[in-house]
């Protein structure tokens, strides 16, 4: 928690002006308090009678939230209570997911946002951010206008083509904005008045959601070439007249479109994309802390893909860059990694996407590691190439198969193997099964949230690689130093920030990554490197280091109440 004799405190307690009152008031998420509005309160308000006779603190509103929330026995009832309570509360929301972080956060984010994606429209209860259709293209600045949210500092846009590794959702994708921003509040501390979830609808390709009577999009087959890429210009332009210095997260698209997005857009705005730059970032800060507790460097690796995607390449970009800043060459560096897609290793010989073209081996070289002519599977390229790390970011499960991990364990005693895919149904491999099948000896990290593994009397612990870790921290910095764009070097910075944070590095604990009840602290140190950063590359407003500490602390915005005054129209 923030410590409470920041400035940010006291601003906090400073009564707030408000126009609403009687039921609009309560109806109004962000400033409903429901039971805890004072006497004075109900009276200037006009909700005397609206609410039951006692006045509650929010830690008794949390108390019985909680209760309330424990009845549920499966996770996607717990998913709709807590978002109604959003819908309802937005303060108690934050309040009650910060009471209980570590035990919400699969509820609210990854693994099952998934589920609650997918059945996203029979789920549906009440409105939350946008939805921006194709056929309303012509109208986006009065969608915009029509935001519940006046002053929006953060976006994060889908078009839920690749919804985590369960593929197109249609409008169902919408649940990841709304997750992915709900961390921005409790781990990043940005307000939720400034954070505004959009799904652009271009329709689906998902042939069940176009044969269900009760979805609730734009019932077409999804838009493509140059009509998408011109609606998606069409929203970005409508955000910069609206809000023009609003952070833009790209979240989810498929890699076809999430790459030349992110290359037209990363010079010209301030914007990222989670899935390649937040994923590579927080992949990189774990594989640093995880070299770091080996006592190597990430030049002494060599690294298997398993998945060639946007976020494999950007994953491997930012290995590459990190080796690099180790003492290697680029050329030396890129041949210590390598990417596999369901086709086998890439190779020149081979139809490349631009991303892929520079990790592709040359056929020629690498011909022989395999009796088939046509490609080289992962278990003969694990066998050949030796791997020390291997990273799954395929979207399929089981494809780190006891075959594979143990071939790569008979040549690298402490193997470090990351299954990221998401959600759990999709991870590459079962901790439980890479702990057993490496006799206890593989540092294993995945994207969604695993127990710990016990093995012949001993836990392992598995860190949760996931990008919540960056983006939140990302997010604050940029806000607090004004930034206008988004670089890689923020990234690089975040993924050693995030690093630096690891109980392993910092010799506290034996996890690679930090506890989520540490997430606030590890968020504004990430913000306040990344800030210093932007302010280095002069893409900042704030060109002072105290001021930029300043701000992230007076920004960082917590789950409490405060005072209500009328404003006198
Ligand atoms: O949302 C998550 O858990 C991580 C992520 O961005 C993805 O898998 O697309
Ligand atoms: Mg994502």
């Amino acid at each position: 928690m923030t410590n409470s004799s920041s400035t940010g405190q006291s601003e906090k307690k400073r009564p707030l002006y408000i126009r609403y009152a009687g039921p609009v008031l309560l109806e109004t998420p962000l400033l409903n308090k429901g039971s805890a509005f004072s006497v004075e309160e109900k009276r200037a308000f006009n909700l005397e009678g609206l609410l039951p006779a006692t006045i509650e603190t929010i830690e008794e509103q949390s108390q019985r939230a909680y209760q309330q929330y424990s009845q549920f026995n499966n996770d996607l009832d717990k998913h709709i209570y807590l978002r109604n309570i959003q819908d309802t509360n937005e303060t108690l929301y934050f309040k009650l997911i910060n009471d209980h972080l570590e035990e919400m956060m699969p509820i609210i984010y990854t693994p099952t946002v998934g589920l609650a994606c997918q059945k996203f429209s029979q789920i549906y209860r009440r409105k939350r951010g946008l939805f921006i259709s194709y056929p309303d293209r012509d109208r986006i600045d009065d969608m915009l206008q029509n935001a519940t949210k006046q002053n929006v500092k953060v976006i994060v846009v889908t078009d839920s083509e690749r919804i985590l590794g369960l593929g197109d959702q249609g409008i169902g994708g919408m649940g990841i904005p709304i997750g992915k921003l709900a961390l921005y509040s409790a781990c990043g501390g940005i307000s939720p008045a400034y954070t505004l979830p959009v799904v652009l609808d271009v329709g689906t390709n998902n042939q069940e959601l176009l044969d269900d009577p009760i979805y609730m999009g734009w019932r077409q087959k999804r838009i493509s070439g140059d009509e998408y890429f011109e609606f998606v210009d069409q929203f970005i332009q409508g955000v910069r007249r609206r809000w023009p210095n609003a952070l833009i997260q790209f979240e989810d698209f498929a890699q076809a479109n999430a790459t030349p997005l992110l290359k037209k857009y990363q010079d010209q705005l301030c914007c990222f994309n989670d899935d390649i730059q937040g994923t590579a970032a927080v992949t990189v800060g774990t594989l640093l802390a995880a070299c770091h507790a080996q006592g190597t460097q990430l030049k002494d690796h060599r690294v298997v893909f398993v998945g060639a995607g946007s976020a494999g390449c950007g994953i491997a970009e930012q290995i590459v860059a990190h080796m690099k800043e180790d003492g290697i060459s680029e050329e030396q560096a890129i041949s210590q990694v390598y990417l596999t897609s369901s086709k086998g290793l890439l190779t020149d010989d081979m139809p490349l996407r631009d991303f892929q073209q520079k990790f592709a081996k040359a056929k020629a070289e690498v011909g022989g590691w395999s009796s088939n002519v046509q490609n080289i599977s992962l278990l003969d390229l694990v066998r050949e190439s030796k791997p020390t790390i291997l990273i799954g970011v395929s979207g399929v499960a089981g494809l780190m198969s006891e075959e594979v991990i143990k071939t790569m364990y008979a040549s690298c005693p402490k193997p470090i193997v990351l299954p990221l895919s998401n959600p759990t149904s999709k991870v590459e491999a079962l901790p439980s099964d890479v702990i057993e099948w490496t006799e206890g000896n593989a540092i294993v990290a995945t994207g969604s949230p695993f127990d710990p593994v016990s093995y012949q009397d001993k836990s392992y612990p598995i860190a949760q690689c996931n990008n919540s870790y960056i983006f939140p921290g990302v997010g604050l910095g940029v806000i607090a130093s004004g930034a206008t764009r988004v670089t890689e070097e923020m990234f690089m910075t975040s993924s050693d920030a995030l690093a630096a944070c690891s109980p392993l590095v910092k010799g506290t604990g034996d996890t690679l990554l930090p506890d989520l009840c540490e997430i606030r602290e590890v968020s504004r140190y990430i913000a306040v490197q990344v800030g210093l950063k932007a302010m280095e590359q002069g893409v900042a407003t704030k060109v002072d280091r105290e001021v930029l500490e300043r701000a992230v602390e007076q920004s960082f915005w917590l789950p409490e109440y405060r005072d209500y005054r009328r404003t006198s129209f």
